[in-house]
């Protein structure tokens, strides 16, 4: 079993810098995401579950042993970085196997786990080669080669997709999730775009200024943000925020609604809802600024007394910049925080 967890971890280099009281547990096998803003600590707390920096306070358990003040290499992890850290006059098949030659892995086994690797991720007819000679979606491939030859249970990623064009992320995105799956490995994997953290991770924890804003699945960070910040930064589109005294928005509160959960309804219909829109509780007037059509989605700009609102529509609209138009949402899918401390308040729904 190689559960990692960290326990009220700490690491300061400064009083801005550092990041605080990380409890966090990536279960056996699971995917964890560290994801966040510029700065806010992602790779700070990777390096310290890998030991290349030392924890200033608090404990780090890997498969139940206290690791905390283990060097990097007693671990038993693996590690991919953004810059692939090939050699380049290895070839590949040399690349892969470094890590093994070092640590005195016998000749015919290293074969074999080279072999083994090379096949599962397509890299048999390009062992020859040297770094140059390949793509950045290949050397990206001997990178993984190397944490899969390791065969070590945990495997820890910074930002190992950010060199690569957007197709090739896309791609890259799920073989590494099928790879982590079928060998089973913990993985703790920084990045700082949502979609990448949102498609792979069993676990998405969200950092912000060296703490963590919310941890949980995809789906709860989603639905339930448990803060303004978690509520602006997952979700593309943004999540439309009203502020006090807009949109229904009482003193002291913001109100949240999704773009996906907008619906255009004719002007004027809204809080005191015609009966052909009673299930839509809420309502505003605004007017179309523009229409982005994206082919399986549109989406409507619009603004509200100077706040720009976004909606998206499946497929093609029938409205058009200039339109005024109302805006519907139902109850359910309200988000309310407070605005002046951040934290999602809930508010029961009258009946
Ligand atoms: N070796 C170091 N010495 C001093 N400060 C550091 C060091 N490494 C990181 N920091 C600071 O700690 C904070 C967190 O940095 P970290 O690299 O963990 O953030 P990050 O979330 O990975 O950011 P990015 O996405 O830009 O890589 C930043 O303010 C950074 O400047």
């Amino acid at each position: 079993m190689s559960q990692i967890v960290l326990d009220h971890v700490s690491k300061r280099w400064s009083a801005a810098a550092g990041v605080d009281d990380i409890c966090l547990q990536a279960e056996s096998g699971s995917f964890v995401a560290l994801l966040g803003p510029s700065g806010c600590g992602k790779s700070t707390t990777l390096r310290l579950i890998a030991g290349l920096e030392q924890v200033g306070s608090g404990q780090i358990l890997i498969g139940n042993k206290d690791v905390t003040q283990l060097a990097p290499a007693r671990r038993g992890i693996a590690m991919v970085f953004q810059s692939y850290a090939l050699f380049p006059h290895l070839t590949v098949a040399e690349n892969i196997v470094f890590g093994l030659s070092v640590r005195g892995v016998p000749k015919a086994e290293r074969k074999k786990r080279l072999l083994d690797a090379a096949t599962l991720l397509g890299l048999e007819t390009l062992l020859d080669r040297k770094p140059a000679q390949l793509s950045g979606g290949q050397r990206q491939r001997i990178a993984l080669g190397r944490a899969i030859v390791a065969q070590a249970d945990v495997c820890l990623m910074d930002e190992p997709l950010s060199n690569l064009d957007a197709q090739l992320r896309q791609q890259m995105r799920s073989e590494i999730r099928a790879l982590q799956q079928r060998l089973g490995m913990t993985m703790v994997y920084v990045t700082h775009d949502q979609t990448e953290a949102m498609t792979m991770a069993d676990k998405v924890v969200l950092m912000r200024g060296g703490r963590i804003e919310q941890q949980g699945t995809p789906a709860e960070l989603y639905e339930r943000p448990a803060t303004l910040f978690a509520a602006a930064f997952i979700g593309a589109p943004a999540m439309n925020l009203f502020a006090s005294g807009q949109a229904g928005a009482q003193q002291g509160v913001t109100l949240g609604v999704r773009p996906e959960h907008l619906r255009v309804v004719a002007p004027g219909t809204g809080l005191s809802a015609a009966s052909s829109a009673a299930s839509l509780s809420a309502g505003l007037s605004a007017r179309v600024e523009a229409v982005e059509y994206l082919g399986a989605e549109s989406m409507l700009v619009c603004s509200h007394n100077g706040a720009r609102i976004v909606v998206r529509q499946a497929g093609r609209t029938t409205v058009s910049a200039g339109d005024n138009i109302g805006l519907a949402w139902q109850p359910g899918d309200e988000h309310r925080f407070d605005s002046a401390a951040g934290h999602r308040i809930d508010v029961p729904l009258a009946a």
